[in-house]
């Protein structure tokens, strides 16, 4: 049988949601995850110090009595940006010891969204405190005007926002999530050391057709949205190629099963049930199984100054199947892979 053992490895960017769903959520990240990037935008948005403490708090009770019980589980918090937050928010935010980063998400851009920032400058001091104190910014990169194209939206942003957001700070870590477009992967391979990005696993995985082609699947719709071949075909070369500037964020974003399978359906797509497993599947199909391990549990922690985990974890060739649906909170989530199976399993 085949086996891979990497060095445990830690999820850069994960969407928990609170309440009720903590008790699925949280179990199926801390399941082999060293420490996970927790994303704010709930409803009322994780904004100051003190919502990001007891939302915390909420997350190791669920990892607590959850089945796994991983005591080593460690959740990042993230401090949401909006027009009003102040400098005084990101040094308290920095005090508590807990807040890791903030997250820029233009409003609008994304699933709750709504009270993100309208223009980058209504945050300059902000930055400018982020960057004194050691804060990444982590970033949503979509402009939201409502003539630019959808599939545009990163390219765009990088050019009109992150570009000079990046050469005015300069000593700011930057990183862009969840990157769909070679235009991202260039952008950030010729920026400096301090510019960085997450990738998906869907993203590597799919393309617009697999969402398109045949029937339309909600539960491939999720933001920025999947892109065509030629750039699925560049992020599978930077998350394989070796680069540190790379990094594994899952993105795991979930809705109930009726918020997606509707006419409007939202943004997001469930992975956290098996994250680790289909990155092995996409790092198999490109002939790169041996970069997985710095990708997953080595670039993240030398580019954010942190220790890598000291143990390992073991994934073997063995086929299993994926549910139609899992438990989520009061309702069902709808998993990549649903009722399909999955080449690549952890061992326990
Ligand atoms: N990625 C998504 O499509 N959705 C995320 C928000 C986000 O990360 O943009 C969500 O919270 O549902
Ligand atoms: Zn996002
Ligand atoms: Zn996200």
């Amino acid at each position: 049988m085949t086996t891979l053992t990497i060095t445990r490895p830690d999820d850069w960017h994960v969407h928990l949601r609170d309440g009720e769903a903590l008790t699925t959520t949280v179990p199926d990240i801390s399941r082999y995850f060293g420490r996970a990037i927790i994303m704010p935008n709930l409803v009322p948005p994780v904004t100051n110090a003190e919502l990001a403490t007891q939302y915390h708090q909420r997350i190791m009770a669920a990892n607590v009595n959850g089945s796994t019980q991983n005591t080593t589980f460690q959740p990042l918090m993230v401090l949401y940006l909006t027009d009003k937050t102040t400098a005084q928010e990101i040094f308290d935010a920095k005090a508590t010891g807990i807040v890791f980063a903030a997250k820029l998400y233009p409003a609008g851009a994304t699933t709750n969204s709504s009270s993100g920032v309208t223009n980058v400058d209504n945050i300059a001091d902000v930055l400018a405190a982020m960057q004194e104190v050691g804060m990444p910014l982590l970033i949503h990169g979509e402009v939201t005007d409502s003539h630019i194209d959808i599939f545009d939206r990163e390219a765009i942003f990088i050019d009109t926002i992150l570009t000079p957001l990046v050469a005015k700070y300069t000593d700011l870590k930057i990183v862009l999530e969840h990157i769909t477009t070679k235009n991202a992967v260039e952008f950030v391979e010729q920026a400096g050391n301090n510019v960085a990005a997450t990738i998906t696993v869907h993203h590597l995985l799919f393309n617009r057709n697999d969402m398109l082609v045949g029937g339309i699947r909600p539960h491939y719709y999720c933001l920025p949205i999947l892109k065509r071949n030629i750039h699925q075909q560049a992020l599978i070369a930077a998350a394989t190629g070796g680069s540190v500037k790379f990094f594994l964020g899952t993105d795991s974003a979930p809705h109930p099963q009726n918020a997606k399978e509707s006419a409007c359906g939202c943004a997001g797509s469930y992975t956290a049930h098996a994250a680790i497993e289909l990155y092995a599947e996409a790092f198999e199909a490109a002939g790169a199984l041996d970069k997985l391990e710095g990708f997953a549990s080595l670039h993240g922690p030398a580019f954010y100054n942190l220790p890598v985990n000291n143990d390992k974890i073991t994934l073997e060739k063995a086929q299993w199947h994926v549910p139609a649906t899992m438990s989520f909170g009061k309702d069902v989530v709808v998993p990549i892979r649903a009722n399909d199976t999955i080449a690549w399993q952890v061992k326990d």
